[in-house]
Formats: C-alpha cells, structure tokens, sequence
C-alpha cells in the first residue's frame, strides 16, 4: 500500500490542467495553510476543506469546500467530487471510516494511512497500541464510561494526583488534574461537557512529574533507495497551560539516554502507524526517562518552531514525504515561537503593534487570517531566532506580548 501511489509522484503536474496532481486537506487551519503553501511551491493543485467559510488554509487553497467532515455522507460526497490523489489529514475530527473506505477502494491514498487516522483520534486506540502491543512506556491508565468506574479506577490504582481527559478531545478541552476525591465529580462533569463527541468515556492517566515536555518531530519518507526510511528533527521543548501550547523552542537540550529512548519509541509509534509523512510525536522526561503521551499523525501545533528554527519547516518536509520526495530535517538555528490570542470574542478583528513586534531581532510574525476571534483561540504566532533557546524564547514571547488584537 505504502508505494502503490508513488509512481504518480514521479512527475509531478501543473495545477488546473489534466496533470494535475491533486491533494486534499482535511481540515484547513493554521497548520494546514503552512502545508499547502509549501505543496503549492511544488505545483500542486491543493482542495482545502473544513467546517467553517474562510479558514486559514482555504484562502491559500486552489479551491474550498465547506462540509462537516464528521459526517460520513458528506465527507464521501467532496471526496468523489473532487478526485484527488492524496488526502491529508489535518484534524482529528473526521468520519475516519469515510478514509478507511476510500484508501481499500483504491479511490485516493490517506496520509499517513487510515489506520492511524483511526487510531489516533481516539485516545483508547494510540493507548493500547503503543502500551499494550508495543510495549513502550506511558503513564498509568484505565478507561471509565461512568463516573463510578472513574472512581473506581482511581481507588483500584491510578491514584491522586490523575489527568481525566475525555477520550476524543485535543487542545486539553474537557481535560482536568484530581488533586484528591474531592475533584472527581467535577472532572467527570468537565470530560463530559468538553468532548469531540456525545461519548460519556475518558481515560484516566496517573500523573506523570515530569521535568520537561518534548514533542519529538519524526518523518517518515522515501529514501535514495525507494523505501520509507524514518528522520528525526531535533527535539521541541514547549509549555503547556490548561492542555494548550503556549511557547515552544528547538532544540531542546536533553541526556544522551533520553534523546536515545525517546528516539526509540518515535521510531517504534511511527512504524506501527506506517505511511509517509510527518509525526508529533509526544514525550514526557525525567532524567533518563521517557514516557509516550501521544502522537499526531500530522503536523504538531508545537512544531509551528520550524518555521524559524529548520532548514525544511515541519510543514515542508510533511509536503515533501507525501509527495515522494527527499527531506532533510536538520536544525539551522535555534529558534522559539509564542501564541498570540485573539482575546476577544468577535469577528473581524484587527492586530496592531506588528511594525514593533518585527522590530525585535530575528523576529517573525504568522497572522492566521481566521474570520472569527474567541478569547482563547490561536489566531497568529511569534517566531524568533537565537544565539540559544533562552535568548529566542525571550525574543518570541516579547514579539508576540507587542502584537495587539482589537476589534475590527
Ligand atoms: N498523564 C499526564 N501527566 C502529566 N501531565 C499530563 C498528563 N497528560 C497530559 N498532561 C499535560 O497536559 C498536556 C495536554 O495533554 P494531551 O496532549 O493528552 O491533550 P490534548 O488534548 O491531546 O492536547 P493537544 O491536542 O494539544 O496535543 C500535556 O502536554 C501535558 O502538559
Ligand atoms: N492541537 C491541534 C492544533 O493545533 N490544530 C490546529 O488548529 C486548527 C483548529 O484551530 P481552531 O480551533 O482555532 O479552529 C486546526 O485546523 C489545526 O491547524
Ligand atoms: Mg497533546
């Protein structure tokens, strides 16, 4: 399957026209816009769809289509519409049997594979893949469908201090630390409330106290010699605040035995999930110890860093390896990036204090150019270069703290 397509890439088309070879966005946002910049730069024609009118990627895209992709129907509907080649993934929220069906009739090629699209947008199905069949290490877990069995699970194990996330969620909505018995009715009623989907189950972790967070950037693509070969970017530290990214930097300094170990389970994951393509590969660290959280099989909010930081962004090297094409995930210089909040909730709003935010050194600003601003939403990201992570995390966070969003 992986290299039934590849053939195609051999050449690559010129968009609009008979040859072209088409690509298909699931979901269209900030990350998704990168990629399809960096497909078009190789003559692709590129089809961006999401939920909503006017989503980042869809005003970069060759053409959008607006359709709830959780619905199964729908979902087929554009897909047979539009004909393309590849569909890329770029939320977790898609009927993802829609891409299980087209991949086994031969209809397009899913990236990296359905498979694990499916796996990885359900917290239960990555868990018991990379837990129980790969045998790598993660914190303690159970699953619980009622609020008894949450505590349940707890008493018989997990124990206090626990995260309780619903099962199908990202963005750490519907996600809570129990500090005690006390928590547990409340975490539950918050899991419930802040789900993808109406389905009353989450998964509780023991928590791991970890020093750092990375996210492990891991390519899968074809090499000199025609088979899919796995590249390592250097890793990417970040912070995280109630579940979201706030500020990421790469790379991240680590042990020789933790940059090993955690090489090892991005390599064991990704193999598991196969296909070509990039990977957010999610690690927690302690000294020389590593546990597996999670993994995108996509581009990682985290990885918005290789904008400034790697020869080849995370976002062109995912165009790359999908295409068929060589990458190289080098660093070229430390870099960090800070998210700017729209801070409101409004449409149309504006940004000012850009003019001074550039005016930090080796500074850059992305605007996200979504039609709609909520307090908490991701609407743009500062970049910025350094002589070390520190100097450029100073020089992201003061560029981005200059940009100001205010109404329209
Ligand atoms: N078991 C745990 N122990 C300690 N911290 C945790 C644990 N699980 C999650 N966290 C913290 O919460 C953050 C978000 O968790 P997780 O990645 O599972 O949520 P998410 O909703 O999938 O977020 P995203 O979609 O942004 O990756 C982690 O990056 C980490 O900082
Ligand atoms: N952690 C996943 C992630 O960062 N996904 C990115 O955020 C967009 C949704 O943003 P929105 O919620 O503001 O519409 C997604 O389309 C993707 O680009
Ligand atoms: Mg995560």
């Amino acid at each position: 399957m992986t290299n039934a397509f590849l053939p195609r890439f051999s050449r690559l088309g010129t968009p609009l026209s008979p040859s072209a070879t088409k690509v298909m966005l699931l979901g269209a946002g900030e990350l998704g816009k990168e990629v399809i910049i960096a497909l078009q730069r190789f003559g692709v024609e590129v089809i961006a769809v999401d939920r909503y009118a006017d989503a980042p990627g869809m005003q970069v895209a060759h053409r959008a289509h607006v359709v709830s992709m959780t619905d199964a129907d729908a979902l087929r509907a554009v897909i047979e519409q539009e004909r393309p080649h590849l569909i890329v993934p770029e939320i977790e929220a898609i009927a993802t049997q829609v891409l299980a069906d087209v991949e086994r009739e031969g209809i397009a090629e899913v990236i990296p594979t359905a498979r694990a699209t499916q796996l990885t947008m359900n917290r239960e199905g990555i868990r018991r893949l990379a837990a129980e069949e790969l045998g790598l290490p993660t914190s303690p877990y159970a699953f619980a469908d009622s609020l008894e069995e949450l505590q349940a699970a707890i008493d018989s194990g997990i124990g206090y201090p626990c995260v309780v996330k619903p099962v199908m969620s990202s963005s750490g909505k519907g996600q809570s630390v129990l500090r005690g018995p006390e928590d547990v009715q409340t975490a539950w009623d918050y899991a419930l409330a802040g789900g993808r989907v109406r389905e009353a189950r989450v998964i509780v972790e023991g928590f791991i106290d970890f020093e750092y967070e990375i996210t492990l950037l891991t390519v899968r693509a074809v090499g000199a010699d025609g088979t899919v070969q796995t590249a390592y970017c250097e890793p990417i530290g970040h912070l995280q605040v109630s579940g979201d990214y706030v500020e990421s930097w790469q790379p991240q300094a680590m042990a020789p035995a933790a940059l090993a170990a955690a090489r090892d389970v991005a390599g064991k994951v990704t193999a598991a999930l196969g296909g070509r393509g990039i990977f957010g590969v999610e690690l927690f660290v302690k000294g020389d110890q590593v546990w597996f959280s999670e993994v995108s099989p996509r581009p990682h909010d985290t990885g918005l860093v290789t904008l400034a930081s790697q020869r080849l962004s995370e976002f062109e090297l995912h165009a790359r390896a999908i295409l068929g094409l060589p990458v190289d995930p080098s660093l070229r210089r430390p870099a960090a990036s800070a998210v700017i909040y729209g801070g409101m909730d409004q449409a149309g709003i504006a940004f000012e204090g850009v003019a001074e935010a550039l005016q930090v050194p080796e500074s850059d600003v992305r605007l996200f150019g979504k039609p709609e601003s909520f307090v908490k939403r991701r609407m743009g990201v500062a970049v910025a270069n350094g002589d070390d992570t520190e100097q450029a995390r100073k020089r992201a966070k003061l560029a981005a703290s200059r940009v100001r969003p205010v109404a329209g």
